[in-house]
C-alpha cells in the first residue's frame, strides 16, 4: 500500500512502474475505490505503467471536509503525477472520475497523451437531484440508497446472474464515508464543464454502457459531439461501471483506440 500527503491529507494509491512508454492514470467514480479497476488494469499492465488511486473522501483516502468542487480532486491527481515524475499519460475516468479527467484535459493538456471518458458527461443530473440526495445520505446514511444506486450501476441481467458480486459492491458502497460521498456529490453538482469540455483538443474515447441508468447513452453522446477529436462507443448490456460488468469490452475498446491490437 503506498500512501501521499498532499496538502495535509492522505491520498492511498499504487503506482506501478514497469518502465512502460506508456502510463495509465485511473479515476474511479462516486462511492467506489481504485478496486474497481483491477480487471482492467491487469490485463493493460502488459501495455502501460498503472496508476491506481482513491480519490479523497474514498477507499483509504482522507475525507477533507473543506474540500471545495472539482477542482481539489483534480489538484490530487495532478500532484500525484507530477510527484512520480509522470511525463505524458493516458487518463482513464469513470463518471465523477470522467469530469476531474475533463479538468485535468484543461489543466495539464501537455501531459495527456489520450483521453478515456467512461460513463460521464459535462454535467451530470441538476442541483434538486443532488440535493435530494446529499439530504437523504446526510439524515439516513449510504444504506438508505444503496439499493437504488445498484440498479443505476448494474443492469438487470448482471443483477440477477451476479447476486455475490453485487451485494459486494454494495458494500464498498456503504463503506465509503458519508462527508466524503457528500463532497463528491456538491462538486459533481456545482460543475458545469460544457464550455471546458468544448475546448478539449485530446484525442478522446467516450464510452457507455447502454444500460447505463446515471449518465445515459444520450448523455454520453451529447458529451462526445462537445469534444473535438472524440469517439463514442456503446458497451452493449453495460451499466454504468462497465470495468466491473463487462471489463474484457472495455479493454478491447481502449486497446483499439490506443491503436494496439487486442488478444
Ligand atoms: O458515479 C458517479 O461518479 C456519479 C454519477 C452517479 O450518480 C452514480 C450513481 O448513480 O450513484
Amino acid at each position: 500500500m503506498q500512501f501521499i500527503d498532499i496538502n495535509g491529507h492522505i491520498i492511498h494509491y499504487q503506482w506501478q512502474n514497469t518502465g512502460k512508454e506508456h502510463t495509465f492514470v485511473f479515476i474511479n467514480s462516486l462511492g467506489t475505490d481504485y478496486r474497481i479497476w483491477t480487471a482492467v488494469a491487469e490485463a493493460l499492465q502488459e501495455y502501460g505503467n498503472i496508476l491506481l488511486f482513491d480519490k479523497r473522501g474514498h477507499g483509504l483516502s482522507d475525507v477533507v471536509p473543506d474540500t471545495n468542487g472539482l477542482a481539489d480532486f483534480a489538484n490530487d491527481v495532478q500532484t500525484l503525477i507530477e510527484e512520480l515524475k509522470i511525463k505524458k499519460c493516458i487518463i482513464v475516468g469513470l463518471s465523477v472520475g470522467g469530469m476531474i479527467a475533463q479538468v485535468l484535459a484543461s489543466r495539464i493538456p501537455e501531459k495527456i497523451e489520450k483521453l478515456v471518458l467512461c460513463d460521464t458527461r459535462h454535467k451530470i443530473g441538476n442541483a434538486p437531484i443532488w440535493n435530494d440526495r446529499i439530504k437523504a445520505v446526510e439524515k439516513e446514511g449510504l444504506s438508505r440508497i444503496s439499493d437504488g444506486v445498484m440498479q443505476r450501476w448494474f443492469s438487470e441481467s448482471f443483477r440477477k446472474e451476479n447476486k455475490i458480486q453485487v451485494t459486494g459492491y454494495k458494500n464498498m458502497l456503504e463503506r465509503t464515508t458519508t462527508l466524503g460521498y457528500i463532497k463528491t456529490c456538491e462538486a459533481i453538482r456545482d460543475a458545469d464543464l460544457t464550455e471546458l469540455a468544448s475546448q478539449i483538443k485530446i484525442p478522446t474515447l467516450c464510452i457507455v454502457g447502454s444500460e447505463d441508468k446515471s449518465t445515459t447513452v444520450n448523455e454520453v453522446r451529447n458529451l462526445s459531439e462537445l469534444i473535438k477529436d472524440s469517439r463514442f462507443e456503446i458497451i452493449q448490456g453495460s451499466g454504468h461501471i462497465p470495468c466491473v460488468d463487462n471489463p474484457q469490452a472495455l479493454v478491447k475498446l481502449i486497446y483499439s483506440f490506443i491503436d494496439r491490437p487486442s488478444k
